[in-house]
């Protein structure tokens, strides 16, 4: 029996946030977090669909959603879950390069892939739902051979080959049963943006920070980069609540040049930042490793503007950063997903994936658990992070324990929505809209 995809639909979910500065850096002073909702409709005599979407912050989010109507056009409508999943890693290369004309409008970058990768993870969404499993799960219950069908090694094969991937995966296979149970237990360590957002009062962000030392967050971000004496600041008052011993990490969202980032970075270095997260232009590799090499040991960060797996391979060659922060929606999905992940695995790079926007966090979950269970077989250095609103709209909202990432356990990619929310925040006819 097959299941195949009827019909596909793409809504367009818009949260004001940018009321409540939620969300606000030194780039985006106010966004409304919004996602392209994508529901995969099938055959299915059990009514199963798939859910899977692409983050915007307001603006824009109209184009991604024609984008995956020219998409599921060509590609979706009409195909089966096993055909597609047979061969996944040559599917989404079909999608990414099969028609000419929409690769122009990329290729592999910008609102296209956007749209590829809510697609990308609906159908992932989908297939975890017939098994019965979230997304993590079936990923870590996946031999190395079925892994690495689902990835497209177009471009990649001059730093990993599919026959080392496979070895990298079957190194770690012994303690992945261990691995699986210790994360069970006790899940996976987290870090926490909330009380930095650049919008919240210097009161505001005290309060919020004295709260998650409270409930067990041993790892803070701090927005910076709009005015230095501002973060030197905040950067004070969040080390007053953390003491030395919690880790502190910075975002400049990349507002920098390159020297002014080593010159801003030598002040803050004061407050023994962790990292300094996208501190410039998110395509300037060489930049990156510039960065780096001169504010050592202060780590560099960057990955959610990293629009595919070229660009990370780059970084990785360059040595242009220390934490590898992939997004699950603005990759092409979880395919490109699992590519990066492997490369990170073979440069010993520590990944840790972005999660402030709506339903990255829920995303995110999934591949760290599989990451560390079935690739990289360590924590060291490893934080997933967790921004703090918006989670009450999806069926199974992440849950946290002293800072830790609980295991999902509904089947699926964790993203599917509830139906009154995707109500509400539909743009602009939603009551939250026109209200
Ligand atoms: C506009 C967004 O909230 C960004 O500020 C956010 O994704 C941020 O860069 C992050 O690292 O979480
Ligand atoms: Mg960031």
């Amino acid at each position: 029996m097959s299941t195949t995809i009827t019909r596909v639909t793409a809504r367009d979910i818009r949260f004001p946030t940018s009321k409540s500065l939620d969300g606000s850096d030194a780039m985006n002073a106010t966004s409304d977090y919004s996602a392209t909702y994508v529901t995969l409709e099938t055959d299915s005599s059990l009514g199963l669909q798939g859910h899977g979407l692409t983050f915007t912050i307001g603006r824009g989010n109209e184009l991604c959603v024609e984008a995956v109507k020219s998409l599921a056009k060509l590609f979706v409508v009409g195909r089966t879950l096993e055909d597609i999943t047979a061969n996944f890693g040559a599917y989404w290369h079909e999608i990414v390069a099969g028609d000419c004309q929409l690769r122009w409008v990329g290729p592999e970058k910008g609102v296209i892939h956007l749209a590829t990768a809510a697609i990308i993870n609906a159908i992932w969404d989908l297939w975890a739902k017939q098994a019965g499993k979230p997304v993590w799960k079936l990923l870590v219950d996946m031999s190395p051979e079925e892994l690495v069908r689902c990835v497209d090694f177009t471009y990649l094969t001059d730093v990993l080959t599919p026959e080392e991937a496979i070895a990298l995966l079957r190194r770690v296979e012994p303690g992945k049963a261990a691995r699986e149970r210790e994360m069970l237990e006790q899940g996976f360590p987290g870090y926490t943006t909330a009380a930095g957002w650049l919008g919240y009062s210097e009161e505001k962000m005290r309060t919020l920070a004295r709260a998650a030392v409270a409930d067990g967050w041993t790892h803070l971000k701090q927005k910076v980069g709009a005015d230095i004496e501002q973060d030197l600041r905040r950067a004070r008052i969040l080390r007053e609540e953390l003491g030395w011993d919690r880790k502190l990490m910075m975002d400049a969202n990349q507002t920098w040049d390159v020297d002014q980032a080593v010159e801003n970075m030598r002040k803050l270095a004061a407050f023994d930042p962790w990292w300094i997260e996208e501190p410039t232009s998110p395509d300037d590799v060489l930049g990156h490793a510039e960065i780096r090499r001169r504010i050592h040991p202060i780590g560099v960060a960057t990955g959610e503007h990293a629009h595919n797996r070229v660009m990370f391979k780059q970084f990785f060659q360059a040595k242009a950063f220390d934490f590898c922060q992939l997004d699950p929606a603005r990759l092409g999905g979880l395919n490109e997903v699992l590519a990066v992940v492997l490369m990170a695995a073979k440069f010993g790079v520590p990944v840790c994936p972005h999660g402030g926007g709506v339903g990255l966090c829920q995303y995110s979950q999934n591949i760290v658990l599989f990451d560390y269970i079935a690739v990289a077989a360590s924590l060291e250095n490893r934080v997933l992070e967790y921004v703090d609103h918006l989670h009450e709209n999806f069926v199974e909202p992440i849950v946290i324990r002293r800072g830790r990432y609980m295991p999902p356990k509904l089947p699926g990619y964790s993203v599917t929505m509830k139906e009154q929310s995707l109500d509400r925040f539909a743009y602009p006819h939603g009551a939250e809209w026109i209200s």
